[in-house]
This record gives C-alpha cells, structure tokens and sequence, in this order.
C-alpha cells in the first residue's frame, strides 16, 4: 500500500471529544441535546448504523430517543411517529434512518419533519437551504467526507472532484457543498447513464466512490496522486462490506479512505456536530 489512510475513526474521535465540551456547556445551563432516530424494518446494516450513532451519543453526553417500526408498518404509522418527534421537547433533532421500506413515499416522511429537528440536512428546507448558501444543517455523509479531507490536508481549491453516485445522502448534495466558495472544488457528477467513466475517473483530483457498486473504481481508473474517498456498502456473503473502491487502488492513489473506518465513522460525528449546533442554535447561541 502506498497511500495514505485518510483515517475516519480517529478523526471522528477528535470531533466527538471537541463536541463533548460543546454539550457538558449546554447542560450546565439545563439543556441536554437529544437525537431521535426512526428505524424501520430489520435491515442489519440500518440496525448497526442507528445503534453506532446512539453509542456516540451517550459518549458526549447527549440523549438518546430510539424509535422502531416493524417493516411491515404503514405510511401513517410511520408518519404518527414523525409527529411524535417533532413534539417530544427532548428531542432536539433526529433522522429517519433510510432507505425505507418499499412502497413508503420517502420525500413525503422526511418533509414532514420539523426543519428545526432535521438533524440529517435532507429535509427539503435544508436541502433548499444549502442551494441559496444560507446557514443550516448539512448532509452528514458530505461534510464527513469534507472534514476528512480537511483534516488530512487534501486540497480542495481549484481541484477536479469527481463524484460516482447520484442518490439522496450524498451523491445529490455533495456537488452543491464542493462547489461553494468556501470549498471552491469543480465537480464532475456521474451515475449509471455516465459514457466512458474511467476517461472521467482518470482526471480526477479527487474521486468520491457512492455508488454501491463493489470494486467500481479499479487501479487503472486512477490518476496516481488521486485521492479516493470509498462511501459505498455492499456486503459479501459473510455479511463483510466491501466498498467501490478495489483494494489495488491503495497502490496508485496518494489518499485512500479504508471501508469501515473511514468515511462512515465520520458520518455518525457530523450527525452530531448537527445535533449540537441545532441546541445551540436553539438556546439563541
Ligand atoms: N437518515 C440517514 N440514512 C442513511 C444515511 C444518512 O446519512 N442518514 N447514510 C447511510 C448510512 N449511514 C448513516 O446512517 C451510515 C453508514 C455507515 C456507518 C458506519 O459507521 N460504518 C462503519 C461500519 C459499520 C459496519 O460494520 O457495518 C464504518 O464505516 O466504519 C454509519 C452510518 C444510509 N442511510
């Protein structure tokens, strides 16, 4: 391996302990931040995620509100409880965890949260937000991926990021948070209708593999120098991820982010920077 591990786990830790200090000040002055999550169905994966981002939680001290459905449940019933959360006063944000199950209108659950507890930023205010460049929450999967990147010095000036994957937690948004001045990256978008990827892979500064697709971005895809950020999950028979990005990648690249420990840790710790800037926010901070 000749790239660099852009090291998702210990970079999550460090936010986790800045963000603790951010909470125990809050609880001093009586307000305990508190996440709800929504989880419908007994998908493993959806289960790991939403018992990972409880135990973060706990870990900086804020509260944790666990809401389950059974798969079978109903769009009314699954929109009953979204309303019980936008009242629970000890719920200060939370997410539905997605994807849910078939035949549930997505787009009609998450617009029914209230923006002001939408801690994932996909809610349509604060997709609407982040289009017009005013203050809110962010999607989580992008600013982890931005922050990891920041962290490890990849520059994101003038650099050409290309991203593979055009779905609601990333590969929708990230264009939009890449291209703001602050960011300043130009970025290329592709997904399953894209002609000749590899050719567009190639010019990549950057490459954000969110796809699902096991082993998409193979070595010879890769500019050496590259930095290679892996967010999709696939799982083999044994239930072990395997992410978009092949293993021979590590040779070319100058930055690769391991599946697990990269990408997803820093997923669940800006969940959480959202969660605690919303109690801020609240408090009139
Ligand atoms: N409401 C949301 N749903 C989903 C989101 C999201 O941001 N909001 N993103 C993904 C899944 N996701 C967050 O929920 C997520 C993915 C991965 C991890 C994570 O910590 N992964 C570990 C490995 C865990 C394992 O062994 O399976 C790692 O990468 O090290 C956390 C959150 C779709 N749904």
């Amino acid at each position: 391996m000749t790239a660099q591990i852009l090291d998702g786990k210990a970079t999550a830790a460090a936010i986790k302990t800045g963000l603790k200090a951010r909470v125990d000040a809050l609880r001093a002055r009586g307000i305990t931040p508190g996440l709800g999550t929504l989880l419908v169905g007994d998908d493993v994966g959806s289960q790991k995620y939403v018992a990972g981002k409880h135990r973060d939680s706990e870990q900086i001290g804020v509260r944790s509100i666990r809401r389950e459905l059974p798969g079978t449940a109903t769009q009314e019933e699954i929109e009953v409880v979204v309303r019980e959360l936008n009242d629970d006063p000890a719920c200060t944000g939370y997410i539905v965890q997605l994807p849910l199950p078939r035949g549930i209108d997505t787009n009609r659950v998450l617009s029914l949260m209230d923006p002001d507890k939408d801690a994932d930023g996909l809610h349509p205010t604060s997709l609407g937000r982040l289009v017009l460049n005013e203050p809110g929450p962010l999607p989580c999967t992008p600013r982890g991926i931005i922050a990891l990147l920041r962290e490890h010095g990849v520059e994101l000036n003038g650099a050409h990021v290309v991203v593979v994957g055009r779905g609601i937690t990333v590969g929708r948004s990230i264009p939009l948070m890449l291209t703001r001045r602050s960011e300043n990256a130009t970025v290329t978008q592709c997904h399953t209708g894209t002609r000749d990827l590899p050719a567009l892979l190639k010019q990549a500064d950057v490459i954000v593999a969110a796809a699902g697709v096991p082993h998409l971005i193979k070595p010879e895809d890769v500019r050496p120098g590259a930095a290679v950020l892996d967010v999709g999950v696939s799982r083999d028979e044994h239930g072990k991820i395997v992410g978009d990005v092949h293993p021979g990648v590590a040779e070319v690249a100058a930055w690769i982010s391991p599946n697990p420990g990269g990408v997803g840790p820093m997923t669940r710790a800006q969940l959480l920077v959202n969660v605690v800037e919303a109690a801020e926010r609240a408090a009139g901070e």
